[in-house]
């Protein structure tokens, strides 16, 4: 049973973009739930461009499903997620000025901190992942930092499988079976769309979870847009 986690960072975009609170993220991640999503996913950047730390704030007493919080562990956000207390935090190693996510942790330089950061979110009860590619001598080093699970940091794939080369798949397959024997718990994100997610989950053993976000949202407005201009169509007719 694979869960899926909403990522709703791209409704804080949308609430954002005119300064009110249209979209409103509380909103939009109880009505998540109440459509059978099975977890809700926010990653406060530094610069608070999208979600901010007030909103995680916000979401605590709404999610009833499981809440991850993603995020670079500087101080600020390392307070946030003690603050809150999520079900899971996800160690992301993202540079301030990146766009998005575009790497996982070096888990054999950054050892020594992952262990201490991941030590004090499980002193807490909050579970932890880390950001991970796919390769094994990077899951043989999340292994050493004591974390819970991995998230494989799924670009990479999503982009070979978009031209059509499903060989991509290979050295996510490979990490997920030593994470298995490892006793790592498996997520995943980064890209994943309706698209390639079958494919994904059919061939990756042991996946817990998944977080899904920019193609989610992308595809919930494709796929309501006919129904919107026909309520309009009617209301002015
Ligand atoms: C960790 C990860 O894979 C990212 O997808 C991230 O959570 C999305 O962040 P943005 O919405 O800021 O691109
Ligand atoms: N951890 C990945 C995530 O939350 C969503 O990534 P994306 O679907 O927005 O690329």
């Amino acid at each position: 049973m694979t869960k899926l986690s909403v990522n709703i960072n791209k409704i804080a975009t949308l609430r954002n973009s005119r300064g009110g609170d249209v979209p409103n993220v509380v909103q939009f991640a109880k009505d998540v739930q109440r459509f059978g999503g099975e977890g809700v996913t926010i990653h406060p950047r530094p610069d608070e461009r999208h979600i901010r730390y007030q909103d995680a704030f916000d979401l605590k007493p709404e999610v009833y499903t499981e809440y991850n919080i993603e995020g670079n562990p500087i101080p600020k956000f390392i307070d946030l997620v003690l603050k809150v207390k999520p079900t899971q935090v996800t160690l992301v190693p993202d540079a301030e000025d990146a766009i998005t996510s575009n790497a996982g942790w070096d888990t054999i330089k950054h050892k020594d901190f992952l262990i201490d950061v991941i030590k004090e979110f499980k002193q807490n009860n909050i579970r932890t992942s880390i950001f991970v590619d796919p390769i094994k001598s990077q899951i043989e080093g999340a292994k050493e930092t004591g974390t819970d699970r991995i998230e494989l940091y799924t670009e990479a794939f999503a982009h070979d499988y978009a031209l059509g080369n499903k060989d991509g798949i290979k050295p996510y397959a490979e990490c997920a079976d030593l994470a298995n024997k490892l006793g790592l718990g498996i997520n995943a994100g980064h890209d994943l769309s309706l698209d390639n997610i079958q494919f994904f989950k059919e061939n990756i053993p042991g996946l817990l979870e998944v977080s899904i976000g920019h193609a989610l949202i992308a595809e919930s407005l494709y796929l309501g847009v006919e129904n919107v201009i026909q309520m309009y169509l009617r209301k002015l007719s």
